[in-house]
């Protein structure tokens, strides 16, 4: 039976295990990954996201090297879940089809093909692949906040003609406020119709993602990400055991059981943390400034490393509109603030 069909009027999506990867610096071990996938499973999420933090691939110098290889992770979650289904991403560029093949060999069902905003041509052939293989197809347009209802309604129909089946409006920066979010997943639900789903992934960083996701199912959005205790890039994700008791507080049926994400959040992920997501001053800057909320581990290193603040390196990686990808040019940024110093 497809999620759609048992019941569920939205669909949480757990992200700890992949989003989640940005705040752990990508050191997940097989125990984090087996003891928090049967941990949702049990409690009923049915789509699960487990890959380095920048998706198939993204374990190098540029974006920080896993752990463990994220294959031995993939199939250590695909032997622990019962019901769900286990997801990954890929940033074309960074994921190859290869990458791709190798992961529906581990029993991965599902692929978030992930985007920047205006850029949505480049998942054409993935998306192509991902459904010659047999997965369930998602689409994320990465930093949404950069561009127009309109234009991103435009960039989610190349994604759904590519056989995208559920386009997301992904707040990669947490820069949308309310009615931001509603207007763009507003303008993607009357582009599809009834031919594609529209998903809404937030950031925690002006502390809107719950606010913005609830927004975001009134205004059509059927699958909603979250993470346990918010673990993900910035400041986090919306909170996966906070979406659910929103969720059922308002009467809207999620198929999830909110004490077992409690449980699961209190008892298996906040015991591995090892920086727990905050609204500090770096990921306020992030959100008013419109910055990709995984940058904020590159900025703190570089202002460590070159004596800067980590919130000046981020203001200015805002103003010059960086986008993911462009991590190195943080380590500029760094040298100029320290250059201008003197
Ligand atoms: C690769 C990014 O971390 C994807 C994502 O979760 C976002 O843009 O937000
Ligand atoms: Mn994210």
């Amino acid at each position: 039976m497809s999620w759609a069909e048992d019941g569920r009027e939205v669909r949480i999506v757990d992200t700890s295990l992949r989003d989640g990867s940005h705040a752990m610096a990508h050191q997940f071990t097989e125990d984090n990954v087996r003891d928090t996938v049967r941990a949702l499973d049990d409690a009923g999420v049915s789509l699960i996201e487990v890959t380095h933090g920048d998706g198939l691939g993204g374990s190098t110098f540029n974006y920080g090297f896993s752990l463990v290889d994220e294959r031995k992770l993939i199939a250590t979650a695909v032997a622990e879940a019962k019901q769900a289904k286990i997801a990954v991403l890929l940033l074309p560029g960074l994921g190859t089809v290869t990458d791709l093949k190798a992961a529906a060999d581990l029993g991965a069902g599902a692929v978030r093909i992930a985007t920047h905003c205006t850029e949505a041509d480049v998942s054409i052939q993935h998306f192509t692949e991902a459904r010659n293989l047999g997965l369930e197809t998602v689409g994320f347009l990465m930093l949404s906040h950069m561009s127009t209802p309109d234009a991103l309604a435009k960039q989610g129909r190349i994604m759904v003609d590519a056989g995208c089946q559920c386009v997301y409006i992904v707040d990669s920066a947490g820069a949308l406020i309310l009615e931001d979010a509603a207007e763009r997943v507003e303008a993607l639900v009357a582009e599809f119709g009834g031919e594609a789903q529209v998903g809404y992934h937030g950031h925690q960083n002006l502390s809107f993602g719950v606010a913005n996701s609830v927004l975001a199912y009134r205004a059509g959005a059927r699958q909603i990400d979250g993470s346990l205790v918010a673990l993900g890039a910035g400041a986090g994700n919306s909170p996966t055991e906070v979406l659910a008791a929103v969720f059922e507080r308002l009467g809207v049926r999620t198929g999830v059981d909110k004490d077992v994400l409690m449980d699961a959040a209190e008892n298996v992920v906040k015991p591995y943390i090892t920086r727990l997501p905050v609204m500090d001053r770096s990921s306020i800057v992030q959100g008013f400034a419109g910055v990709y909320s995984s940058f904020l581990l590159h900025a703190e290193r570089a202002a460590e490393r070159y004596g800067v603040p980590a919130h000046e390196i981020l203001y200015r990686v805002g103003e010059n509109r960086y986008v993911g990808g462009q991590e190195d040019m943080i380590i500029d940024i760094a040298l100029q603030l320290v250059a201008e110093r003197g």
